[in-house]
């Protein structure tokens, strides 16, 4: 005979009830924890202070994913009136009030509730490094200017300062590698080209460069995983507007009063200012004692002729290391691709020579006809286009092909690897990119953990394991069922 044990229905009944909490518990915490957050963006600021113009970029990234893969991207940009600031050292204040149109801009395209919490940063290059080398407290007080305009705004001002040769190279290499979605990959990388007005550097990895014949040319990088030892040379004076000035100053040198200029078209003629000319660290060096204050430049149109001249302001004559590129200063074998931007797009984009599948000598034929179109028939020919920019193409184009080929030893057959481009997927390639990432530590060094499985798989699989749970819960209990509830209990 069997005797009831009266513990038997509510132990059933408290377990059970237990039980259905705890799935009921872990499903809702599975449902909550992995759900993707409403979507929300996040913003940055980045003004890239030039020597010949300042530009803001607005770049946006989703909330929730800034420490995963390569999404940051530029939203929006705006030119600054005018010129660089360091052409603002004797009235600084005009450097900060240059930049109210486009701040006030990026308080309208930032929704106002992010303005807070969005970071701010000015970074300045070659311009303002000539600046500090040849007045600081100038320097100084252009800050000064910058940063007091800059933190009339909302946003989180994250400071203003000058950027190294080696960080401009550098950011601009991880810009252009982080936009083609190489770093997260591990693809093989590409070199960078960037072409200022008063500073140009080049970037890339070479597979036989471990960093230790030129330190300072060294940089090392440990982004998703990878690690990268990159080259990078920042040529200070060797941006298209210095160089020109240095063409300039080395042909006054010959003769005071004129100019016959092979880099400028025939029929070109403009009277200019010895003074305005040598006013900068990059040439007052050379200046002519006892010149006269203005000299007759007039142009000749000549490719080959401006060649000789721009091959001039390289020096080749010596070099320490293994193999060099110009002026003494190391740089191992080139190892494409290579993205080249900045003024090296706009120039090659002006002179209708950005597809390097054309050779590299056919190229040269193109540029050598331009520089020889006279003057007047160029300005018909490009009605819209400021006099002074218009005159400077020849020579600009010139000086790109000549640093590539005799600076840096591109040859016709790894000219064909450079690619001329503005933007990659939507954001200007530049230094600006890389510097933010780099400063809101959105590249982490090892590779994010990826979600084994998308939001919905996760509650399925939660789901199934905990009714699964559920069913054995209940069948553990079976021995302490009531057999027979429901007949009367015989004694
Ligand atoms: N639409 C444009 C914009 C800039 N540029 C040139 O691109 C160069 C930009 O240099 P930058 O102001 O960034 O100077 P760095 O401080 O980088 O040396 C200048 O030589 C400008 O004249 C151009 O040729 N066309
Ligand atoms: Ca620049």
């Amino acid at each position: 005979m069997k005797e009831k044990n009266p513990w038997h229905t509510p132990v059933t009944i408290i377990i059970t009830v237990i039980g259905v909490i705890a799935i009921v518990a872990l499903v809702t915490v599975a449902v909550l924890q992995n759900r993707p957050v409403p979507q929300k963006y996040k913003y940055g600021i980045v003004l890239d202070a030039g020597s010949s113009h300042t530009a803001l970029y607005i770049y946006q990234w989703r909330a929730e994913k800034d420490n995963n893969t390569g999404r940051v991207e530029q939203t929006h940009s705006c030119k600054v009136k005018g010129k660089g600031i360091s052409s603002y050292a004797s009235e600084p204040w005009r450097a900060g009030e240059s930049l109210t149109l486009c701040m006030q801009e990026a308080e309208k395209r930032v929704p106002h509730k992010r303005h807070h919490e969005t970071p701010l940063y000015l970074g300045a290059t070659a311009g303002m490094r000539l600046l500090n080398m040849e007045n600081s407290s100038a320097s100084d007080r252009v800050f000064q200017a910058v940063e007091r305009a800059l933190q009339k705004f909302p946003f989180s001002y994250q400071g203003a300062r000058i950027l190294s040769g080696q960080e401009e190279g550098a950011f601009g290499w991880v810009t252009v590698n982080y936009l083609d979605d190489r770093l997260t990959q591990g693809l093989e990388t590409t070199g960078a080209l960037d072409l200022g007005g008063a500073s140009t550097q080049i970037s890339f990895v070479s597979d036989n460069y471990d960093g230790s014949e030129s330190p300072s040319n060294s940089v090392t990088f440990r982004l998703y995983g990878n690690d990268y030892n990159l080259y990078t040379h920042s040529f200070l004076c060797y941006g298209k507007d210095q160089v020109l000035r240095m063409a300039l100053a080395q042909q006054t040198q010959s003769g005071p009063g004129a100019i016959l200029d092979p880099c400028f078209h025939p029929g070109y003629m403009e009277t200019k200012n010895y003074s305005v000319l040598y006013d900068s660290p990059c040439v007052s060096d050379r200046k002519p004692q006892g010149a006269p204050s203005i000299f007759n430049h007039t142009g000749n149109g000549n490719f080959r002729q401006c060649q000789e001249v721009v091959k001039r302001v390289f020096n080749f004559s010596s070099c320490k290391y293994s193999r060099c590129s110009f002026n003494g200063v190391f740089q191992p074998l080139l190892q494409g691709p290579f993205g080249a931007f900045s003024a090296y797009y706009f120039v090659m984009n002006f002179l209708n020579l950005t597809d390097t599948s054309i050779p590299l000598e056919s190229v040269m034929e193109k540029l050598t006809r331009y520089c020889a179109t006279p003057w007047e028939k160029i300005k018909l020919q490009h009605p819209n286009v400021k006099l002074n920019y218009l005159a400077e193409y020849c020579f600009s184009g010139t000086y790109i092909l000549t640093l590539l080929t005799e600076g840096y030893n591109f040859t016709s057959e790894s000219y064909s690897s450079i690619k001329f481009i503005k933007k990659i997927n939507g954001s200007d390639a530049g230094w600006t990119l890389g510097y933010m990432l780099n400063l809101t530590n959105m590249i982490p060094a090892e590779a994010p953990d990826s979600p084994p499985l998308p939001h919905a798989g996760y509650v399925s699989i939660v789901t199934i394991i905990a009714f699964l749970l559920f069913v054995l819960v209940i069948l553990s209990l079976r021995p302490l069922w009531p057999r027979c509830s429901k007949q009367p209990h015989i004694i």
